[in-house]
């Protein structure tokens, strides 16, 4: 009997009879659904009773006619509203059959008072899916027709409706000695789990086949497959359907989620992705089921009878849901299997043996040669795609052969999985190797930052041993100049800063050194109140000194070939000069200077200008520079300073009427070398802001006067030496010899006026960090920074550097220029 359709251009049909039937909806709009029952029963015309019970050829009549009509089972059940699921004790018990699905439908949607539904029931076997409003405004959704299920349960359907209906005749068969597979899908919350287990009130379909196989109770989960297996006890030649070992399959799928609905997050989010992949899997067997049966050429062998229970709900929010699992399993009813003997049906059940050894075993040959990449006509294969087309054969291969298309297509899955597995494994690989090369990378570079810390740390450590040592060195000529400290100088071990012997010839000179900053005891024996500090410099050069009366001895000890003489310059400043071609002693010296120059409170006094004619007379003299940090030692008036230089030959030390020592070679003047003053002139002119307080007029007679003298300058400065010092005496040295033929040169510090006292600024040394941290490289002075004073020495500096090893070139350009930055 047609129906009235008020928009019936609005209905689709799926999968319909092949006898066309009138779409029972009767509206695209679910308000003829809506909360109002009044409504609801004006717009929703009699559902056609008589037409739904028509007996027809399609429709299996009888559960048993469904089984052995070769097609997969498809049933339907629709969950009941949750407005309308009151928990009723009695209700699941005592509520009476209805007398037809439909009309049990037609009961729930008019009794809904909350919500619409978005489903109805047309019949056993179909139903329609009416979208909402909003969906319908927006022409996204039409009214459909879903029909050819095996069965539509209402929402009012019983539990023991749908055991009956669905695994009666499954369990039946399974006695038999038939496998079956049942498999509940639908959407979350739409009743799976309810269907196939149920409550201890209502058990499900587990429950109730256990009942009727061992009459136990089943453990409640919400999703599992479930097989049970026949086990004959006794071989019995004459009962083949118990030797079969039929398994049934119970299968509580999962539910497939949309995420906007659920709104899960985190791994509910995974695990509903994954789930919604089980279901599209699933789903994908089924639908590969059915087109491999569109291949007439290779039929379906049925092995055992499968069935699937879907479950919906029909509230109007489920919609899309709803809509989906019906699009979606509708097509599955056409599943067509052939009947086999069920006693080929357990080998075909599980894999066979051999056949799962063999690909296993290929498999593994594959993974093991997939890692190289293979080269074929050209072409570049990895193993990857060639394990991938591999193994696509063998699944088309185990589909064919063994001809059980829902568990062979399920392996096959897994199999994927595994080819994904595996792929991920060679990308890591890939990425281990680039790891291993990083790795070795890092490694490098830390080792040569190691390598790069140890270096730092051992130039810190020389440069740290090299300034103790000049500390050392000057302490205890400060010392000296105490009689208090005498005791601790005397007591203090000889300190010695050897450094690789030089051999170097320039010029008119040579020497053979092994550089020696030595601190000798000082011989109280001579003068008890008396300190001296001598700096032996244990070469090839020697000084003679002989003792004066003074409260403080400074020796200044050259030992070396050359013999020097001491002497005062009229103008006051100390000169050392050596008689011979003593140039060598003076680097070696120099860098005894320099090292000493680094001290903190170091000051430096510049009497003599290279360029001046004194600095032309004092040619091949030695200057020696100030050696008294931290200490003003500007002497008093009258005071004087005696600086016996330990020498072969004769030395004269004499007092400058300016109250400041010179010491003066007077022997072979030919020798000096101006070189000498010109480097101790060039380092000071190298301390940035030292003021040139030398009071020698270079072009005063006193200039030509102090000719060939070896000036020792600097002694006096800011450093405020606090002891009654008015005459140091630098007693002769036993040891090399003097006596009093030698006489010591004598420094006899006179009083200076204020007026041409010189204003020494303050020198502060930075710590040795920021020393190395200056200059870390140690590179060679830059000789583009250099003054422009000094630039006329660079030559002589080049000369006297080249008699230096590296290693001494660098701590003395690093103290210099420690010294400069200031
Ligand atoms: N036919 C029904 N009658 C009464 N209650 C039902 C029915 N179907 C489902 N329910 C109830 O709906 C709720 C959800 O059902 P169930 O857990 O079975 O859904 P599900 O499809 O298994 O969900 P999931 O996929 O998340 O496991 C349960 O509380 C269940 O009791």
């Amino acid at each position: 009997m047609p129906m009235e359709t008020p928009n019936p251009s609005a209905t689709v049909r799926r999968n319909p009879h092949r006898r066309a039937r009138p779409t029972p909806s009767t509206t695209n709009h679910p308000d003829h659904l809506s909360m109002d029952p009044s409504l609801a029963v004006k717009q929703i015309r009699p559902f056609p009773l008589h037409d739904l019970l028509e007996p027809s050829d399609e429709q299996p009549a009888t559960p048993a006619e469904a089984v052995d009509s070769g097609n997969l089972r498809v049933f339907i059940r629709i969950r009941p509203l949750e407005t309308l699921h009151k928990p009723n004790k009695a209700a699941s018990t005592i509520r009476p059959r209805p007398k037809a699905p439909s009309v049990n439908a037609i009961r729930g949607v008019q009794s809904k008072k909350i919500k619409t539904v978005c489903l109805s029931v047309n019949g056993p076997h179909s139903l329609t899916l009416v979208p909402p409003p909003s969906m319908v405004e927006l022409k996204r959704a039409k009214t459909e027709a879903f029909e050819g299920f095996s069965f539509v349960f209402p929402p009012e359907s019983l539990q023991r409706e749908v055991y009956d209906r669905v695994m009666e005749p499954l369990i039946s068969d399974f006695l038999g000695g038939k496998s079956h597979l049942l498999a509940a899908m639908g959407a979350t919350g739409s009743g799976k789990t309810h269907t196939v287990f149920g409550t201890p009130r209502e058990p499900g379909l587990v429950s109730l086949a256990l009942q009727r196989l061992f009459g136990s109770n089943p453990p409640s989960r919400s999703q599992c497959i479930i097989n049970i297996r026949c086990e004959p006890q006794a071989a019995d030649p004459d009962n083949d359907v118990l030797q079969n070992k039929a398994v049934l399959t119970i299968a509580d799928l999962a539910g497939a989620e949309r995420e906007k609905r659920t709104g899960n997050q985190g791994m509910r989010l995974l695990e509903s992705n994954a789930i919604n992949n089980t279901s599209m899997v699933f789903g994908q067997c089924l639908r590969s089921l059915l087109e491999h049966q569109k291949n007439t050429k290779k039929p379906l062998q049925k092995h055992f009878q499968d069935s699937l229970v879907l479950t919906v709900k029909s509230g109007e929010d489920d919609y899309l849901d709803t809509s989906m699992l019906l699009r979606q399993a509708s097509p599955y009813m056409k599943i067509k299997f052939c009947n086999v003997e069920e006693s080929s049906n357990l080998p075909c059940l599980k894999r066979q043996p051999n056949l799962i050894t063999k690909i296993e075993q290929s498999k593994r040959r594959k993974l093991n040669n997939s890692d190289a990449p293979v080269f074929k006509g050209g072409k570049h294969f990895d193993g990857q795609s060639i394990f991938k087309t591999e193994v696509k054969r063998e699944q088309l291969q185990q589909v064919e052969n063994i001809q059980d298309p829902v568990l062979s297509t399920m392996p096959t899955n897994a199999e994927f999985q595994r080819v994904e597995m595996h792929n991920a494994d060679i990308v890591l690989s890939c990425e281990g190797e680039k790891g291993k090369e990083s790795d070795n990378t890092i490694q490098r570079l830390e080792q040569s930052l190691m390598n790069e810390k140890a270096r730092t740390a051992k130039l810190e450590k020389a440069l740290e041993n090299s300034r103790r040592h000049s500390c050392s060195c000057h302490k205890q000529c400060l010392y000296s100049s105490s009689p208090k400290h005498i005791a601790d100088v005397v007591s203090r071990p000889t300190v010695e800063l050897q450094d690789e012997a030089h051999s170097e010839t320039n010029n008119s000179w040579s020497y053979n050194v092994v550089q020696t900053f030595k601190h000798d005891p000082i011989d109280q024996s001579q003068s008890p109140e008396l300190a001296e500090c001598r700096y032996s410099l244990d070469g090839q050069s020697s000084m003679a000194k002989e003792p004066k009366n003074s409260f403080q001895n400074l020796e200044v000890s050259l030992t070396g070939q050359h013999n020097e003489e001491l002497s005062h310059s009229p103008h006051g400043q100390s000169n050392i000069c050596p008689t011979e071609a003593s140039s060598n002693s003076f680097s070696q010296e120099n860098e005894a200077k320099e090292l000493l120059n680094s001290l903190e409170g170091i000051e430096y006094s510049s009497y003599v200008d290279p360029g001046s004619p004194h600095s032309k007379a004092s040619e091949n003299s030695l200057t020696i520079c100030g050696i008294f940090p931290e200490h003003d030692i500007s002497m008093p008036v009258g005071q004087n300073l005696e600086i016996g230089l330990t020498s072969q030959n004769s030395e004269e030390l004499s007092s400058s009427p300016h109250g400041q020592s010179n010491m003066s070679a007077t022997k072979d003047p030919s020798s000096i070398k101006f070189s000498l003053e010109n480097e101790a002139k060039e380092h000071l002119n190298s301390l940035e802001g030292t003021e040139d307080t030398s009071p020698v007029d270079h072009g005063s007679p006193h200039s030509e006067a102090s000719e060939n003298n070896l000036t020792t300058c600097g002694i006096s400065g800011e450093m405020d030496l606090s002891i009654p010092l008015t005459e140091l005496v630098v007693p002769p040295r036993k040891d090399i010899g003097c006596t009093d033929k030698h006489p010591v040169t004598k420094v006899l510090l006179e009083e200076k006026p204020e007026s041409i006292r010189p204003q020494k600024p303050r020198w502060r040394l930075l710590p040795t960090s920021a020393m190395l941290l200056e200059d870390s490289s140690l590179d060679t002075e830059d000789q583009n920074a250099d003054p422009k004073g000094r630039r006329g020495c660079r030559k002589v500096m080049a000369t006297v550097e080249k008699g230096r090893t590296p290693g001494s070139i660098s701590l003395v350009d690093m103290l210099r220029r420690n010294l400069q930055i200031r």
